[in-house]
């Protein structure tokens, strides 16, 4: 090979290089709908919305939109996207739910007074989606709810209409208000330990709706902003950064190969 083909060849091998190395940050780094999971053995990582865990955790951003369901003013809705992150440890879920609220409304008192709330939605079997508007008879859905009025409810539902409340409520929540913007933090253990109750896999992946209501615009049962189902990334597969680095890096090999052997072709044709 001549000096300057191999000059060529060298230059090239370091774009491929640079490209592997800075490429990933431009394309998005993980399907549609995937929410990703972070794992931690430390549960005092996790702690409130700002333990050490949740730095680690990247948030996905998820659209919302009202849920179309045919109540009064069911249309009228104002949260337009939520940012969830999402945290396993060994035998607990950390789901944190944050979104922008220019009001802070946690009172149900008066007549026409509602409060901000949130919920996550979960398939009760965690093999098989249910239809998003909060399931069907034969394929419910299990709901964790926080409300500024009357803290949290792990809920159960077949459709809408049939919202009933697990009467011993294993939920933990953590809620705060700051800058404009709400920060709610669930947390249960990954057994279901009762009928109808989603056990959370830790070796497939679960489907998972979120849903906002806007207590200052008046937004209460059907009236709320949904997202479709996204899933989190609980099963092993690809997902992450590492994944797509070997992507890059096998995609690199193949140019500079390419390339080498081009060169060869052109040089032999010439000297032919
Ligand atoms: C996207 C389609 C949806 C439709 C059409 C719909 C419809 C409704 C309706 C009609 C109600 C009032 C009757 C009842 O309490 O069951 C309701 C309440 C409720 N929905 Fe949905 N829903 C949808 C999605 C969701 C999602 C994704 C979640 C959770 C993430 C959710 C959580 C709830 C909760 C917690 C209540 C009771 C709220 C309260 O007591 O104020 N819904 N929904």
């Amino acid at each position: 090979m001549r000096r300057s083909d191999l000059a060529l060849v060298c230059l090239l091998g370091l774009a491929v290089l640079a490209a592997t190395a800075v490429a990933p940050a431009f394309v998005e780094a993980r399907p549609a709908y995937e929410i990703p999971v972070h794992y931690t053995v430390d549960d005092d990582a996790v702690e409130g919305d700002d333990g050490e865990a949740w730095n680690r955790a990247p948030a996905a951003t998820v659209p919302l939109s009202s849920a179309g369901a045919n109540v009064p003013g069911g249309d009228d809705t104002t949260v337009t996207e939520a940012s969830v992150a999402v945290v396993r440890t060994e035998d607990r879920l950390h789901v944190r739910v944050s979104w922008a609220d220019p009001s802070r409304n946690v009172s149900n008192d008066r007549v026409r007074s509602f409060a901000d709330a949130v919920a996550v939605q979960f398939p009760a079997n965690a093999s098989n989606r249910p239809p998003i508007a909060m399931g069907s008879t034969d394929n419910p859905v299990n709901v964790w709810y926080w409300s500024g009025a009357n803290a949290s409810e792990e809920l159960l539902a077949g459709g809408p209409g049939t919202t009933t409340r697990f009467p011993d409520s294993t939920l933990s929540t953590n809620a705060t208000y700051r800058d404009g913007r709400w920060t709610v933090t669930f947390s249960r253990a990954l057994d279901g330990a009762s009928a109808n109750r989603t056990t959370v896999p830790t070796d497939r992946d679960l489907d998972v709706a979120i849903a906002v209501w806007n207590g200052g615009n008046m937004e209460r049962s059907g009236q709320k902003a949904a997202s479709e189902w996204y899933y989190l990334a609980l099963g092993p597969g690809p997902g992450g950064p590492p994944y797509e680095v070997i992507l890059w890096t096998v995609a690199g090999i193949a140019i500079v190969a390419t390339t080498l052997v081009t060169i060869q072709g052109v040089r032999r044709t010439r000297g032919a």
